[in-house]
């Protein structure tokens, strides 16, 4: 019998984007709510608690409340795609590369990682368990979104103006995701971040440059890239790239992927590195991230709907 999933925020960037890769899916079947019911709290209620999974693509608040609407002693389990839960107790991290994948398949709470944090994470959390890079270093991050990675409402803004050619934003420099990215790579201090926006729909680059000469403690560009190699030598959706091509392109006219991408370039002397992440903000930075986390919670094929 076909397991129900219901996506609250069905009808939002993400939520159509986890749609379209459980089109087809017949282990599955969605739970759907009209335009009329979507946002009433009695069907959302009543849909969350049916569900054998719900994948909550909702703003933090309204996420908040999703889990208010669903009974404590429930059998639903439940993906949150927003930020609202990702360092809260008793809650799974649903980065199946890092975590591992047997704490996904049993969790009832899982917390979709952040967009830029997939990228960052992905290439300093291995590192940093290595001890290749200092738990201790000051990091910093310059990163690139399409312009889908501020939902519905940054959509219609680059859709309107018609002529932002590069938005640079997180001047306060208190962006929403510096703790998940502290927290989850076991750092002493948030990174300096340093985020924009592109006029492309999809992708993301996540850079992080790396004065390894001035490092008390830090491995050679070469020996940080054999480590990443290694660590994600079992990872069907993460390529370790061994060249170090001239320049990494985004494309306006990218298709969705599931994919993510990483490279370590290095400087001749090796003094200085940078640790490059590539993907889709939408997928691997979204969807993707939750219907990885969908398989192995419903024991499905771990890569089924995956656009890789
Ligand atoms: N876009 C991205 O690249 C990524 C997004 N995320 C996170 O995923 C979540 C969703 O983001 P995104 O899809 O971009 O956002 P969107 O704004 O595109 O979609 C949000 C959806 O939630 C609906 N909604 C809002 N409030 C309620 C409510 N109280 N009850 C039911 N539905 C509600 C909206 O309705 P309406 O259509 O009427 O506006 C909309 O359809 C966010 O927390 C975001 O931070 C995470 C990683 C990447
Ligand atoms: C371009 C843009 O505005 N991006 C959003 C992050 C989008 C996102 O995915 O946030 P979560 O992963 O935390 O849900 C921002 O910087 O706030």
């Amino acid at each position: 019998m076909a397991q129900t999933v219901f996506i609250d925020g069905a009808e939002g960037t993400t939520g159509l984007e986890i749609v379209d890769r459980l089109e087809g899916r017949e282990e599955f079947e969605l739970i759907r709510l009209s335009d009329a019911e979507r946002k009433d709290a009695e069907c959302r209620r009543s849909a969350l608690n049916y569900a054998d999974f719900a994948i909550l693509c909702l703003p933090d608040d309204a996420a908040r409340e999703a889990m208010e609407l669903l009974d404590e002693d429930g059998t639903t389990r439940v993906i949150d795609a927003s930020s609202a839960h990702r360092t809260a107790s008793g809650w799974i991290y649903g980065f199946p590369e890092l975590v591992g994948t047997q704490v996904i398949e049993g969790a009832k709470r899982v917390a979709n990682p952040g967009c830029y944090p997939t990228g960052f994470l992905a290439l300093v959390a291995p590192l940093v368990r290595a001890k290749l890079l200092p738990r201790d270093w000051p990091f910093s991050i310059n990163a690139v979104s399409g312009y889908s990675g501020g939902g519905k409402s940054l959509i219609s803004r680059f859709d309107e103006e018609g002529n932002i050619a590069f938005r640079s934003y997180g001047t306060t420099l208190g962006h929403k995701h510096l703790e998940e990215m502290k927290a989850k790579a076991g750092l002493k201090y948030a990174p300096v971040f340093a985020p924009s926006v592109v006029p492309a729909y999809r992708g993301m680059l996540v850079d992080i440059p790396l004065p390894i000469a001035a490092m008390r403690s830090a491995s050679s560009p070469e020996k940080l890239r054999a480590e990443l190699l290694d660590f994600y030598a079992d990872a069907p959706v993460v390529t370790v790239h061994e060249d170090a091509p001239d320049e990494l392109l985004l494309r306006t006219d990218a298709p969705a992927s599931d994919r993510l991408d990483l490279y370590v370039f290095g400087s001749e002397d090796e003094g200085s590195a940078r640790l490059i992440a590539v993907f889709d903000n939408l997928g691997k930075g979204a969807a993707g991230a939750a219907v990885q986390s969908l398989n192995l919670m419903s024991g499905s094929d771990p890569l089924a709907g995956l656009q890789l």
